[in-house]
Parts: structure tokens; sequence; C-alpha cells
């Protein structure tokens, strides 16, 4: 006799406090252990685990170590924090996803602090131009009204964030307006040398209040996916569960150019959060049926598989809904710039350096001069070589981040694990891209990669008389597939095409940074080179991203050197995706 719902129920409930695997984000028996790759020094994958503060931590002593990171050992060690999510048991909100808005937040984004942080969310308006289109800073350059605005941020007091830890929303908002001023900061700098060869200072009055509330949220000192989708998003009706039909995300409260594309942009990822809620409680009912796993159980998975892939092509046709208010020529040249992070440059990335923080004040800044001063000297010695320098190289932004999209591969068993030791960035970077969730999203896709009845385990085990059971759990990876194509569609429209379009006058004219003066040359070894007619400083800052274009192009490898956001050699890595999605298929796939 099958047992009652409230006996399943306490079943679960025993259940729940038996997962146990406290010993890694993804224990190496899931589908995503930890890659084994050689981190750069100070690389934030090779710091200690969320910091655990039962308070605040100090404004002015803060250290790197606050800066919430992991690794090796993935774990958050978030117990000692009243803002950690409680893992013992699987209540949802536990994880902070929330039965009507999945990933979201049900509250209300916050859309100003209070007022003794009215210095933070005033210098945020004066970036954006206070909201007008093309009034905002500019990218890369040094004019007066960056110049001021810059000098108004290394002027502005350090705040202490005490006041902002009995409220969840409140801090969430602080890491919004400090990464975006960071974000404006640093690309509204003039960046020279090109490469910045030195890493580039963040004022204490951003990187010590910022890297005091990293820790809380579980998230690192940059821009990120819950900054510009989860935390900045607002249906019509403030206090009501928002819904596609009745109740929709129409608003994102910052954005960095004003534009209706950009707020489009993020809103297209909110609204695939908002179509995952359906997804993430099939799958928590699948997950049920598979600790029953009885016959009936059996017949009824089937069913939600087969649900999971209408539901999963949804999704993937609200990623290509992005055309209907974001115009690609805007995305690229307009909005995507803002959202490089320290580590754009590739592996010479020099970096960012937080000031104000105990160790960085001391050895970023003297090494960063130290570096100045051997980088003419080592030029002169040694043709131009070097040495490396240190700066803290956080990625920016990206829709990989979300946990959405992760737990539906965790749930299918798709394997984005590097194959093997040393893997590259690319390989590395949906593992890497965990570290940018807040800690309990983490603390989800820990939880379900360590169910003691996956969903494939049960149906492998099924396979013989379950046919139907294997077609539908192929159908949801195909569904997935679909997705990733669709998603390849808009990457290469958005990106791809882009990168071999100058901008327009109408869009330089807007801020976007203009085609270079650039003319190839053939050197005496007969290779071609691409060099810079440049005639002024701010002319060879506004050309670095075109010369890189014309290199492509010199290079004639076409598509595959186009690097997305997160520095991945874009339409490679995004096939590899696609690739591990279909590889997880049980008749056709690699496993
Ligand atoms: C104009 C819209 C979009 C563009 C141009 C775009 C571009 C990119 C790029 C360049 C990457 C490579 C990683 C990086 O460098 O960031 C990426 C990865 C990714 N994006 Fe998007 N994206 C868009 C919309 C979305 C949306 C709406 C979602 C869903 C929420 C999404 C989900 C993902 C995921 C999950 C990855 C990791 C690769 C994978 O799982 O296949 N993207 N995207």
């Amino acid at each position: 006799m099958r047992p009652t719902t409230t006996q399943q129920g306490a079943q679960r409930k025993r259940l729940s406090f038996s997962y146990p695997s406290r010993n890694g984000l993804f224990a190496a028996t899931t589908p995503f252990t930890a890659p084994a790759i050689t981190l750069p020094p100070g690389h934030f994958l090779a710091l200690p685990p969320t910091h655990a503060a039962p308070s605040a931590p100090s404004t002015t002593t803060s250290t790197h170590a606050d800066i919430p990171t992991s690794a090796q050992t993935v774990t958050p060690n978030l117990a000692a924090s009243n803002l950690a999510p409680n893992t013992s048991t699987t209540a949802s909100a536990d994880f902070e996803v929330d039965v009507r808005t999945g990933f979201l937040p049900f509250d209300a984004a916050v859309e100003r602090l209070p007022a003794e942080y009215t210095v933070w969310e005033e210098a945020l308006w004066a970036a954006r131009g206070e909201g007008v289109v093309g009034q905002g800073l500019a990218l890369g350059v040094d004019g007066l009204k960056e110049q001021v605005w810059r000098k108004g941020i290394e002027e502005m007091p350090v705040l202490p964030i005490q006041s902002l830890l009995s409220s969840l929303p409140e801090l969430r908002r602080a890491h919004l307006v400090l990464t975006y001023l960071l974000h404006f900061y640093v690309h509204s700098h003039p960046t020279l040398p090109i490469p910045r060869t030195t890493p580039l200072p963040i004022p204490a009055s951003i990187s010590v209040p910022l890297l005091a509330v990293c820790p809380l949220l579980g998230l690192p000192p940059i821009l990120t996916y819950a900054d510009t989708v989860l935390y900045n998003s607002h249906p019509v009706h403030l206090h009501a569960a928002p819904s596609f039909e009745r109740n929709p995300y129409v608003k994102s409260l910052v954005t960095f150019t004003n534009t209706s594309d950009e707020a489009h942009f993020y809103l297209t990822s909110t609204r695939c959060e908002l179509a995952g809620v359906n997804a993430l409680s099939i799958m928590r009912a699948s997950l049920d049926e598979a600790f029953m796993a009885d016959s009936l159980s059996l017949t009824r998975l089937t069913g939600y598989l087969n649900d999971l892939a209408a539901m999963i092509d949804h999704i993937g046709d609200i990623i290509l809904d992005v055309r209907n208010g974001c115009d690609p020529a805007i995305f690229y040249h307009l909005v995507r710039p803002w959202f490089k992070g320290g580590d754009s440059d590739g592996p010479n990335s020099a970096g960012w350096a937080f000031l104000g923080v105990q160790d960085a004040t001391a050895a970023d800044l003297s090494s960063a001069a130290e570096h100045e001063a051997q980088a003419s000297t080592s030029t002169q010695a040694a043709g131009g070589e070097q040495p490396p320098l240190k700066g803290r190289k956080f990625s920016g932004p990206s829709a990989g981040q979300s946990s959405l999209i992760h737990a539906l591969d965790v749930f299918l068993t798709v394997d984005h694990a590097p194959k093997q030791p040393g893997a590259t960035a690319e390989e590395s970077f949906m593992i890497r891209m965990l570290m940018y969730m807040p800690a309990p999203h983490r603390a989800f896709l820990q939880h379900l990669a360590t169910v003691p009845h996956p969903i494939r385990s049960l149906v492998t085990a099924n396979a013989g008389k379950r046919p139907a059971l294997v077609a539908a759990y192929d159908n949801a990876l195909e569904a997935l597939k679909r997705l990733r194509e669709k998603h390849m569609r808009i990457a290469t429209l958005y990106i791809i095409q882009q990168a071999r379009r100058p901008p327009t006058a109408e869009l330089i004219k807007m801020g976007a940074i203009p085609p270079p003066v650039a003319e190839t040359q053939v050197a005496k070894d007969g290779q071609k080179h691409v060099v810079l007619q440049a005639t002024s400083l701010s002319e060879i800052i506004r050309d670095e991203e075109q010369v890189l274009r014309l290199q492509r192009e010199e290079q004639e490898e076409g598509d595959e050197e186009v690097r997305g956001t997160g520095g991945t050699a874009l339409i490679k890595f995004l096939k590899m995706c696609r690739d591990n999605t279909v590889g997880a298929k049980l008749v056709g796939g690699r496993q």
C-alpha cells in the first residue's frame, strides 16, 4: 500500500536530515567534482570559504579572507552567520528559494538604502546621469565629468555597514549599489597602459564596505547576476506575488546606460527565473517520487520529466525573446563593456586592488608602485617582458551564474566538470560560476547534487522495463540541449556578429567606443601586425577592443576567438556545454 502524503512527508522529513555532505559544495561522487585547476596566487578560488561573521566585520580592518570564496573545500562556513542558510532541512526557504519566485527573492527589492547611505545612492544616481540616456559616465573616457565623479568616490567616507545587518534586502541593495559603483569607477577610468600592467586601485570607500557585505551574502566583490537580475527587478505590483500574466516583472532598478535595451536584457533573465519556478517544483515532486520509487511513482515520474521538457522549452523561448526589446548593437557596444571583470584581459590581467582592506593596502599598493618602477626597468632590460602582477581577478556578471540553469543540470546529471586535470578557464567555467551565486543558492545546488536517490540512477535501474521513462528523461535533456542551442543563437547575434561591426555614429554619440585608427603592417619576419595610429591617449583607450577584433580577423580564426564576458572562447565553450547535455542522454549519450 502506498504511504499517505503525511507518511511520505514524515519520511521526507527524516530523509532531509540524512543529507550529509558538507565536505564540499559538490562531493566527489557528484557530477560537479571540483576541478583540479592550478589557481594563480591570490585567485579568489584559492581563498578560504565564506567568512562566518557573527556580527559585521570591521569596516576598517577587513581582510581578503572576508571575500566569499572557496574552492578545493567549497563549503561555505555559514553556520555562524545569522544570515546563513539553515541546510539541516529541505525547506526551500532555507536556501532562499521561494515557491512563488524561485531564485528571485519574494520580498520586493529595496529601491533605496536608508538615509545613512545616501552618499552611495547619490553617487550611483550621478554616475547614471540621473537616469537620462547618454548623460551618465562614459566608457574609458577621462573627461571632466568622469574625473570629478571618480574624485568624489575617492574622497567619499568609508561607511560602516552595521545599520544594514538586520535587513537582508538592504544588504542585497548595498551589494548592488557598491558593485555598480565599482564598475562605473573601473570602466570610466583611463586604463593605461593597455592592457594594464598594475592592478587598478579601488578606493576604500567602495572596497571596505563591499568586502564587509560580501561574506554576509556569500557573494564576491564584483557585479554578479544576483545584482543585475535577482536583486534588481520589480513586478508591477510590489507587494503581490509576481506572475507572468497578472503581475509581470517590468522594471530593472539600476542600469549603466539608462536604456530600455539594458533593462530588457536583465528582465529577460528575470523572466527565465520566474518561468523556472514550475521547473523547480516539478523537480521537487520528481525527487519525492524517486524516494518512493514504486510503480506508480515511476509512472508519475515519466509524466513529470515530459512536463519538465516543456518547461525547459519555455525558458529557451524566453531567452529568444531578448530580441524583442534589446538591440544587439546597443547591447554589445554600450552595455556589455561595463560588465568586464578584473580578469577581462585574460591570464595576464592585472586585476583590481581593493584598497583600505588590511592586506590590500600595504601589499597591493606597494607592489603596484613597485611594478610601475620595475615595469619600465624590465622593459628595457628584458625586451618588454613584465613581471607578474598582483590583483584580484574576479569575472564580470554572466547568466552562467543563474542557479536555475545549474539546477536543471544537476537534476538531470549533466556533467560540466573538467574531464582531466589542468582544466582551462572555459572547462572550469560552470564550476567557477557557483562562487558567484548567493551562498544559499550554492547550498541548494549542493543539496540537489547529493540527494540519495538521483533521478538518473532510478531511470537507469528501470531502463529495461520502462522505456517510456528513459524516453522522458532523454526528452528533458533534449529540451535542455534545445535551450542551449537557442542561447547560442542569441550569443551569436549579440556578440559574434556585433564584434564584426563597428558602432554606428549614433551609437558613438551615445557613448560607444569608436572604431580604432589602425592599420595592418607586415614586419620583417613576414608576420602581419595591427598597428595603432591613435593620436592621443584617449584614442588608445578607446581602441582597445577594436584592435583585438582586428587582430582576430587577421588570424582568420573567426568566431572561435571571440570572448564572452567571463573570458571564455565563446562558441567553443557554449558548444561544449551543449555537448555535455547531449552526452548525458541514456540513448545516444556518452556516459
Ligand atoms: C542577449 C542575451 C544573452 C547573451 C548575449 C548571452 C551571452 C552569454 C555568454 C557570452 C556566455 C559565456 C559565458 C560568459 O562569458 O558570460 C553565456 C553563458 C551562459 N548564459 Fe547567456 N547570454 C544571454 C542571455 C542568457 C539568458 C537569458 C540566460 C538564462 C537565464 C543565459 C544563460 C546562460 C548560461 C546558463 C550560460 C553558461 C553556458 C551554458 O550553460 O550553456 N544567457 N551567455
